[in-house]
């Protein structure tokens, strides 16, 4: 048996196709404690999780349409802005991942903040192995956002990540592409590495 197997059928759900629940308390707890094991250079922890559930989804989804609002040229909302407020309301939480950088650190900022967009990862596939899902994306990464969640100038919104249960006659399995193009066996230098898989 692959021991992988159960990460395998991993997959994100859009916004509307996520519904309750999300995680308990204790099961977040045991999230982030798989999120501490990132791999983390220097020890710096760079990130911060700012979780958002409950009544404070409306909060979050009226936070949007402002952003948006700040956004537009003429102050004015397209639908899009609407759908997107729409769908942060009704699902149940969203894991803000932002990175607390060092730039005194001696480990570079490029390394912290790929320590970060590891712990984001870790974030999606325990969510996964606890039966929830959750969908990674930019939502919210304007500067515009970076005082409202206490973020220095240097840092960055890693990605929002809308977390739930996918709703069942969404839940379907996708087929994966073969990583045989991606990967490579290193043959010393000069010599033009060799596909790793030959069968
Ligand atoms: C850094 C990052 C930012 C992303 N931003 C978005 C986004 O803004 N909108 C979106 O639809 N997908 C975004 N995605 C992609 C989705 O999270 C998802 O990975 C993609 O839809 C493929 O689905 P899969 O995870 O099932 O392979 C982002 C992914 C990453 C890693």
């Amino acid at each position: 048996m692959n021991p992988l197997e159960s990460l395998l059928d991993r997959r994100s759900y859009s916004l509307s196709k996520l519904g309750h629940p999300a995680p308990s308390e204790a099961e977040l707890r045991n999230l982030f404690d798989l999120v501490m094991t990132t791999p983390d250079h220097g020890n710096v922890k760079p990130w911060r999780f700012i979780v958002a559930r409950g009544d404070n989804m409306q909060k979050l989804s009226d936070l949007t349409l402002e952003l948006y609002k700040r956004q537009s040229d003429n102050g004015e909302l397209k639908d899009k802005a609407y759908r997107s407020a729409r769908d942060i309301a009704a699902v149940p939480m969203m894991i803000m991942v932002i990175t607390d950088l060092d730039p005194e650190h001696k480990v570079s900022l490029w390394d912290q903040r790929l320590c970060a967009a590891a712990a984001a990862q870790n974030i999606m596939s325990g969510l996964h192995l606890m039966g929830y899902s959750g969908l990674w994306y930019t939502f919210l990464a304007s500067d515009d956002v970076k005082p409202m969640f206490g973020m220095k100038p240097e840092d960055q919104v890693v990605g929002a990540i809308a977390v739930g249960t996918p709703k069942p006659h969404f839940v379907k399995k996708i087929k994966r592409q073969s990583p045989d193009r991606y990967c490579f066996e290193w043959q010393g230098l000069g010599v033009t590495p060799t596909p790793l898989f030959t069968k």
